[in-house]
């Protein structure tokens, strides 16, 4: 359900590490129900922006709302998950079952103390149930593909049942076939349940018939819209943004859609 509520709001925002800009006034609207990718080469600021968004990073210049409150007083960070870059790169012998790394999404709410409530497991079991991956409960999380890995840390990120999901760069290291089950799954948490998803990534070839909008960053957002209006941009706008070795093939290619 897509309605005008913003989650994440950002005005005027700037950041830096040192004395370069990473990010320079970011302005972004994230309304309760979109499926948003940002998009952009190395280095651009992306995982800067989401670190921001997580209160990772302390915001310096700018603003930053979440569910309409400033992030400096924000305490509402169970409404937010988040799947990291490495969330599937556990080696085999990482000595966590999946039952634990999805459960241990559960901490949370219950502080720093892991009291874990009685029904965690029923709790679990419905997690992995809406990532398909039920009947993996008792295998250990170092045994499975990279594939499974991430669908196990979206388990563990959803199980607190939060408004929003954000990932950063998911589908690294997975295969396309995999890349796509993995859309379908983000698509049904995104529809079916009304979940805001937030997603980093490079791969713009991909997510354009998946998400509903779009948001090119590269130190300041150079666009931000509906895949609708990212198809009406000319060749020249996008190899601007993105240079001539991007290809992007929509699947409205023929009626219009941009390929650089
Ligand atoms: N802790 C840090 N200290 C100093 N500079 C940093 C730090 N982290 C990132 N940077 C710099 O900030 C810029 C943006 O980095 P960031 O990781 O946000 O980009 P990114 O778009 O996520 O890149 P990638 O796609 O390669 O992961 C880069 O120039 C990077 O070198």
């Amino acid at each position: 359900m897509k309605t005008n509520t913003p989650v994440i709001e950002i005005n005027h925002l700037d950041y830096r590490y040192d004395y370069d800009f990473v990010l320079e006034n970011i302005q972004l609207k994230v309304n309760k129900g979109d499926f948003l990718a940002i998009v952009g080469p190395n280095g651009s600021g992306k995982s800067t922006l989401l670190r921001l968004i997580l209160g990772l990073l302390k915001k310096q210049d700018g603003q930053l709302l979440l569910f309409g409150e400033q992030i400096d007083t924000f305490t509402g960070w169970d409404k937010i998950g988040f799947v990291s870059q490495k969330a599937n790169s556990f080696n085999t012998g990482f000595p966590a079952t999946v039952y634990e790394v999805v459960r241990s999404g559960l901490t949370k709410k219950t502080g720093m103390f892991r009291f874990y409530p009685k029904d965690s497991k029923e709790k679990v079991l419905a997690a992995l149930r809406s990532v398909d991956m039920e009947e993996y409960i008792d295998r250990n999380i170092g045994e499975l593909s990279g594939g499974q890995q991430q669908r196990v840390f979206i388990a563990r990120a959803i199980i607190s049942n939060p408004e929003v999901l954000i990932l950063d760069e998911p589908t690294v290291g997975v295969d396309i076939q995999r890349v796509e089950v993995f859309y379908q799954l983000l698509n049904r948490l995104n529809n079916e349940r009304g979940m805001t998803i937030v997603i980093v990534t490079h791969d713009i070839g991909t997510i354009t018939d998946k998400v509903s909008h779009i948001a090119f960053l590269n130190r300041s957002i150079h666009f931000y819209g509906t895949i609708e209006e990212m198809k009406r941009l000319d060749n020249e706008v996008m190899s601007f943004f993105y240079g001539h070795n991007m290809h992007l093939l929509t699947s409205n290619y023929e009626h219009g859609g941009a390929r650089v």
